[in-house]
């Protein structure tokens, strides 16, 4: 369970966060939706300490995150916007391999994981290929597998579908749907809303660092568009009677 209790995220003047307060559950999919600034990337770094809050607290499986930040970042599996931010090495396999031997598992253990998550990204087989001379989507797919290789117990991923081509999301979304149905915590930060709200089991609307919904998809899909989110398929059917 990861529990955010009324927290709030101030930068000098700017109130970020405002009195968020959210319980997600193990085996939860959520969606986090909201205009750009809305504060989304800012909610997901609170989810392992990697941001502290001015006021409030965040909870990981009951312990606050300040209390054990070890203990909440190998619960809290992360993947950011900017995979480049993420790598620690210089091939597809050592990468996603980083995690897992941090947590001095058997080899035969990690080299498992490390098959596995290449599996779930399309990249099985490119375990020596250097990261720098990878496309963009490709380097992507790289930070997705070295988070699923931690086999963390929730799973938080800032836009993960950008620059992914149809295989590789149709594939990640299939993974993040089993992990979520073995019980792992998922949220996915993301203006595409295609056909994830159909997987998910909430979506949470972030607008001016404030919760302005959090219901189940079919519902809170119908209220999405005054808060300026727009959903791609109706954008698409505005544009073809247009
Ligand atoms: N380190 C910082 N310094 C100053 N302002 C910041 C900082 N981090 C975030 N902000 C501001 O806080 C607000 C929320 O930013 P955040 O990145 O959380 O939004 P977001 O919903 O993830 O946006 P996007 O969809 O564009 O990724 C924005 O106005 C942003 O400019």
């Amino acid at each position: 369970m990861l529990e955010f209790r009324s927290v709030d995220h101030e930068i000098g003047d700017l109130a970020v966060l405002t009195d968020i307060s959210l319980e997600i559950g193990d085996g939860e999919f959520v969606l986090l939706a909201g205009a750009n600034g809305s504060g989304k990337t800012t909610l997901l770094g609170h989810c392992n300490g990697l941001l502290t809050p001015t006021s409030g607290s965040v909870l990981v499986d009951g312990t606050p995150v300040e209390d054990d930040l070890v203990a909440a970042r190998t619960a809290v599996g992360m993947v950011f916007q900017q995979p480049r931010d993420q790598f620690v090495a210089a091939t597809v396999g050592e990468d996603v391999a980083f995690g897992p031997e941090n947590l001095g598992l058997e080899r035969a253990e990690i080299d498992d994981r490390v098959q596995r998550a290449l599996e779930a990204v399309r990249l099985e087989g490119r375990e020596t290929e250097r990261i720098q001379t990878l496309s963009g989507g490709e380097q992507s797919r790289v930070a997705i597998a070295g988070a699923l290789a931690m086999e963390p117990t929730h799973l938080v991923l800032d836009e993960p579908f950008t620059g992914l081509d149809e295989p590789a999301r149709q594939s990640v979304l299939e993974h993040l749907r089993s992990l979520s149905a073995a019980g792992t915590g998922i949220i996915v930060a993301t203006h595409d809303l295609r056909d994830l709200h159909a997987i998910a089991d909430r979506i949470i609307a972030m607008h001016d660092g404030k919760i302005a919904l959090d219901d189940e998809p079919e519902r809170a899909l119908a209220s999405l568009e005054a808060l300026d989110v727009r959903v791609p398929a109706d954008v698409e059917n505005q544009e073809t009677r247009a």
